[in-house]
């Protein structure tokens, strides 16, 4: 049958609860509320293969570890294996930490509570919880009781607890603690959800030291958040002695608000929240454990959970669930600390970029666009940040070779990149990682990779009695340089060269020898790390070709020294033009009868050489050998 196109016969409309005078919305939470961690009961419960003895055992240490002090550990009367394994938690020494409390759940059964309390014997720090669904489905539906016969059987099942319990002068070994759920409370009559849990506080007899827990569940989450807020607010202001009761929560997601029905309530007065991370329980989940207290921590409010190392987290949940995390779950999802669009990766590199130049420690003032927590605090890195895809640009490739290589590209070059990168991510139709963009980048600007022209001697020798200009007197304040060395190029070896006004452009100038014609047009240079390890990385952009087809080629060098890696800079502009031109390098022939012919006269003037004059590029012709 498809969608009604009036569902409004078959589906009722939550009604509002009638608080006026509701005061949770201009609440704010300021402090960590009290968490239970249901993992290993509620989240247990609704798994496919539920965990055996050693998987809940692992689970438990990881939850210890992160910092939960209440942990429902199981539903003892369900199966031996959770009987088993209450019973190894409290028999294995130091197993359970003094502050932390084991809680287990039971229904209102009498041989189910006492053997529920049997698996606790011994416990340090014990809380028995007892359930009921008290709304009027349930009652009429599951159970066929009167609000009355649940209310009778409620109080029974609290005072046998009680009477195993803290009245037991066999059991004072063991601090007890009581926690009573309306089950379905969301959809219970709010009056009743009181009268009822008044009826088991009494039965109880709670202290402010030890209050007694109403645990007031979203069974299954039926209205949105406000709702939900307003049913804890109108509780909390209603219950008597208030300061002996502890409010708990425990939100399901069935409609995908029940971080948002937490965050609320604990607004209108809750002060504990059970769930499971990642949102593990049954349908939909129980409210999520990470998201909660996350959204604690971006506040500025610290959740007494310790997150550090959210994926070790994902791993071991995973492994003993069995359910992947989302790659969009919040904070802990794979994807949701990394951008992938080219705006979004150029807006976080710029925020780092201002977070660095000013100097600000780690642990403060965190403003950056589009990442709302610092993902180093949950222990992810930049790889994770920032990933390419055809969808990227120049900046998210521009931060991957920062952060691989610490080289600050000019603008410029991470146009002429982010294009390389482009054309991979297309013609490979997937992601480039970050050590391939990083190889790229290498091979594409010949760092670690042979170059196709090298080095193999030079010197540079400098005539302050030359003008640069012809007619001008002043020689000296401008002297010309002439580089003279051997390169290789392809395995052979050419000597070669040229004048110019410097030793970048007397190379650029030399090089016409071998039939490269390249016009430095900028020069960029930056300190790669610190002290004595200090490197040089210069890039050079170099025009080429005609003034029709004029082209721009960039050269990467890398150096201790800033005036070699000046060099290799040129080369490595030089290589590219090489492997980029047909015809290029030159028919041997000329080279080896000494002067480039005519293509060597068809290139753009260099901005040196123009300044320099066409006898300076006469006199370079004349040099080549
Ligand atoms: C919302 C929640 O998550 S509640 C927790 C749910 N978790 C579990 O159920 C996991 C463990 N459960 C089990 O192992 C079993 O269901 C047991 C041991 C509790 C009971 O097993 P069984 O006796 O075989 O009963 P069954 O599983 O069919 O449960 C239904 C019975 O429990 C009753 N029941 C359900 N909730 C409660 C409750 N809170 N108090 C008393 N009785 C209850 C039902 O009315 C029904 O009784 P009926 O058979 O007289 O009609
Ligand atoms: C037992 C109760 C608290 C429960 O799991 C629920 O209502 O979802």
């Amino acid at each position: 049958m498809p969608m009604l196109k009036d569902p409004s016969k078959k589906y009722k409309p939550f009604p509002p609860i009638n608080l006026p005078d509701r005061q949770w919305p201009s609440k704010t939470i300021t402090k960590a509320p009290r968490w239970l961690s249901t993992d290993l009961r509620d989240g247990n419960q609704s798994l496919v293969d539920p965990m055996d003895s050693e998987q809940k055992w692992k689970y438990f240490r990881m939850l210890v570890g992160l910092g939960y002090k209440e942990i429902e550990i199981s539903f003892p009367s369900a199966s031996q294996i959770d009987f088993d394994y209450t019973r190894r938690l409290i028999e294995t020494p130091g197993a359970v930490p003094d502050d932390v409390w084991l809680q287990v759940l039971s229904p209102c059964r009498e041989e189910l509570i006492l053997r529920t309390v049997e698996a606790m014997k011994g416990a340090k720090k014990a809380i028995i919880h007892l359930y009921l669904a008290t709304s009027a489905c349930f009652r009429d539906i599951v159970f066929g009781m009167t609000e009355e016969e649940s209310l009778a059987l409620a109080v029974k099942c609290t005072k046998l607890v009680r009477s195993l319990t803290k009245d037991n002068p066999e059991a004072q070994d063991t601090q007890w603690a009581y926690e009573f759920s309306p089950e379905t409370f969301s959809d219970t009559r709010l009056d009743y959800a009181i009268q009822i849990c008044e009826a088991v506080k009494e039965a109880w007899g709670s202290s402010e030291e030890n209050p007694i827990i109403f645990n007031l569940p979203a069974t299954v989450e039926m209205a949105t958040p406000n709702v939900y807020a307003d049913q804890i607010e109108y509780f909390s202001r209603n219950i008597s002695e208030r300061e002996k009761v502890c409010i708990s929560l425990h939100p399901h997601n069935d409609r995908g608000c029940a971080v948002a029905a937490a965050e609320l309530a604990q607004m209108g007065g809750a002060d504990r929240v059970e769930g499971c991370l990642f949102g593990n329980g049954e349908r939909t989940g129980n409210v999520d454990l990470v998201t909660l207290a996350l959204n604690l921590y971006t506040q500025g409010v610290n959740p007494n959970i310790d997150f550090s190392d959210l994926t070790k987290v994902i791993d071991v949940v995973e492994d003993l669930t069995k359910i992947p995390v989302h790659a969009r779950a919040p904070y802990g999802g794979q994807l949701v600390v990394c951008a992938f669009s080219g705006s979004h990766q150029d807006a976080i590199k710029k925020g780092f970029k201002k977070r660095e130049d000013s100097g600000v420690a780690d642990d403060e003032n965190w403003v950056m666009p589009y990442l709302p927590l610092d993902p180093a605090d949950i222990g992810r890195t930049y790889e994770a940040i920032i990933r390419v895809n055809s969808q990227s640009g120049k900046g998210g490739v521009a931060w991957i070779i920062q952060r691989a290589l610490e080289l600050d590209m000019p603008r410029g070059l991470q146009i002429a990149f982010s294009k390389v990168v482009q054309k991979e991510t297309e013609a490979l139709g997937r992601e480039l990682k970050p050590r391939e963009i990083q190889a790229l980048f290498e091979k594409e600007y010949y760092l670690n990779t042979p170059s196709r022209i090298n080095l193999v001697d030079y010197e540079f020798s400098t005539d302050r009695s030359a003008s640069p200009v012809p007619g001008m007197e002043k020689a000296s304040a401008n002297p010309r340089r002439t580089f003279a060395g051997i390169v290789s190029m392809d395995g052979r070896e050419y000597s070669i060269r040229g004048v110019g006004n410097g030793p970048i452009s007397s190379l650029a100038n030399a090089l016409k020898c071998i039939g490269v014609d390249l016009d430095v047009k900028d020069y960029k240079e930056h300190a790669i790390g610190r002290g004595r390890d200090t490197k040089a990385a210069t890039f050079i952009e170099c025009i080429i070709g005609g003034s029709n087809q004029q082209q721009t080629v960039w050269g990467v060098g890398i150096h201790e020294d800033t005036a070699q890696s000046s060099l290799i800079a040129i080369l490595s502009a030089a290589s590219s033009v090489v492997s980029s031109q047909p015809g290029t390098p030159l028919p041997l022939k000329f080279l080896e009868n000494g002067l480039a012919p005519t293509p060597l006269a068809l290139g753009s003037p260099s901005l040196k050489v123009a300044i320099n004059g066409l006898e300076a590029q006469a006199e370079n012709l004349k040099q080549c050998s």
